[in-house]
């Protein structure tokens, strides 16, 4: 079977590592035409995933076109904000019968669309699922254990989805809950940006511990409110992603709250990170969504007004301390 991967950064390329040594011919695509040269004539990734072999039948390709040719499935690994362009590029190439699997993380930031709506806008005939989880490229490409979900609306692709990734070292669940999937996925990120700064300005593991969980009450009241399963968010997708996110090395969000808890802004952080840092749009849109529809998100406020008007950090993290007394139970809803 042929599968296309749409995305060489260290997702697309770690993905497409462990598809390849399940027999797979992967032709794998990006705009740096740089990196694609390099998984061609050096068997690896040196910009995104280096140290990590690419084996030979993962085939560089340049032009878009040929990537998706024959492929059953196709595989979109470039960031959230990349997405409606990536799908608008592929669109007048891409067959009913081809299955769409999304990677990217976010919410769109002009529309609040979570990535496999903005994937439907352009192919509502074709079957569409979402692999989220926590999974950090750097340690799937290692062949380390992970269990991740493959999410979709229809049974059967989720199912065939499950069966094209999972590997002794790579279990993959399936869930229905697309939506509750999506968004885990989408706001971890601003939670361990959170987490990130908290480490940044010297607080310590009660203070991540509370903001993790604080912040999955908060992520699971917005997902509810968007017609999710509550239970999503105790699953992979839910608090396992926020796990690994909050407290990895390998998090890019983590590392670029780290850097912005240590007195860099915005831009410093991400340009030392020199990956996607996704939580820093999803924080704007999430912000945005939670207000249109009327959701309490305290850290995603504090974290918008940190990230976008330069509120000081320390004094987010005070009013955050300083909130109304509440009831753990109670006001679960509310806050
Ligand atoms: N890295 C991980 O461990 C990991 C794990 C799970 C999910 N994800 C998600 O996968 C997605 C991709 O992340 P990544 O870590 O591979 O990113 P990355 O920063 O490693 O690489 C991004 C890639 O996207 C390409 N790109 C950037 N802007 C583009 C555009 N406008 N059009 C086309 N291509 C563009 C770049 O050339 C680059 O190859 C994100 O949504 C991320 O949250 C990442
Ligand atoms: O490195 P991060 O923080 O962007 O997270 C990557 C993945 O989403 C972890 O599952």
């Amino acid at each position: 079977m042929k599968i296309a991967v749409l995305g060489g950064g260290s997702w697309g390329t770690a993905i497409s590592v462990l598809l390849s040594k399940k027999g797979y011919d992967i032709n794998i695509w990006d705009r740096n035409t740089v990196l694609i040269s390099d998984i061609n004539e050096k068997r690896e990734n040196l910009r995104y995933l280096p140290g990590i072999l690419v084996p030979s039948n993962v085939y560089g390709v340049f032009e878009i076109e040929k990537a998706l040719k024959d492929s059953k499935v196709i595989v979109i690994a470039v960031p959230s904000h990349a997405v409606r362009e990536l799908c608008s590029r592929i669109l007048p190439f891409v067959d009913k019968e081809q299955i769409l699997v999304s990677l990217a993380k976010g919410i769109e930031n002009s529309t609040l669309l979570r990535m496999s709506q903005v994937i439907n806008e352009f192919f509502p005939n074709n079957r569409v699922a979402v692999l989220s989880g926590p999974s950090h490229a750097e340690e799937v490409s290692r062949d380390i254990p992970t269990a991740i979900v493959a999410a979709s609306i229809d049974e059967d692709t989720a199912n065939f989805v499950q069966d094209v990734f999972m590997t002794p070292k790579f279990r993959v669940y399936t869930n229905k809950d697309v939506i509750g999937v999506e968004i885990g996925g989408a706001v971890k990120n601003i939670i361990a940006l959170a987490a990130g700064i908290s480490d940044g300005l010297g607080f310590g593991d009660n203070t991540k511990a509370a903001l993790m969980t604080r912040g999955i009450s908060e992520i699971a009241r917005l997902g509810v409110a968007l017609g999710a399963d509550a239970l999503t968010f105790a699953g992979l997708s839910g608090i396992g992603d926020l796990i690994v996110t909050c407290t990895s090395m390998h998090s890019r969000n983590r590392r670029a709250g780290i850097l912005i808890g240590q007195g860099k802004n915005v831009e410093e952080a991400v340009n030392e990170v020199k990956m996607v840092v996704e939580g820093i749009n999803t924080t704007k849109s999430t912000y945005e969504l939670a207000n249109k529809i009327g959701v309490e998100m305290p850290i995603t406020t504090e974290l918008y007004k940190v990230l976008f008007e330069g509120k000081n950090a320390k004094y987010a993290v005070t009013e955050l301390m300083l909130r109304d007394k509440k009831d753990e139970i109670k006001d679960v809803n509310q806050n």
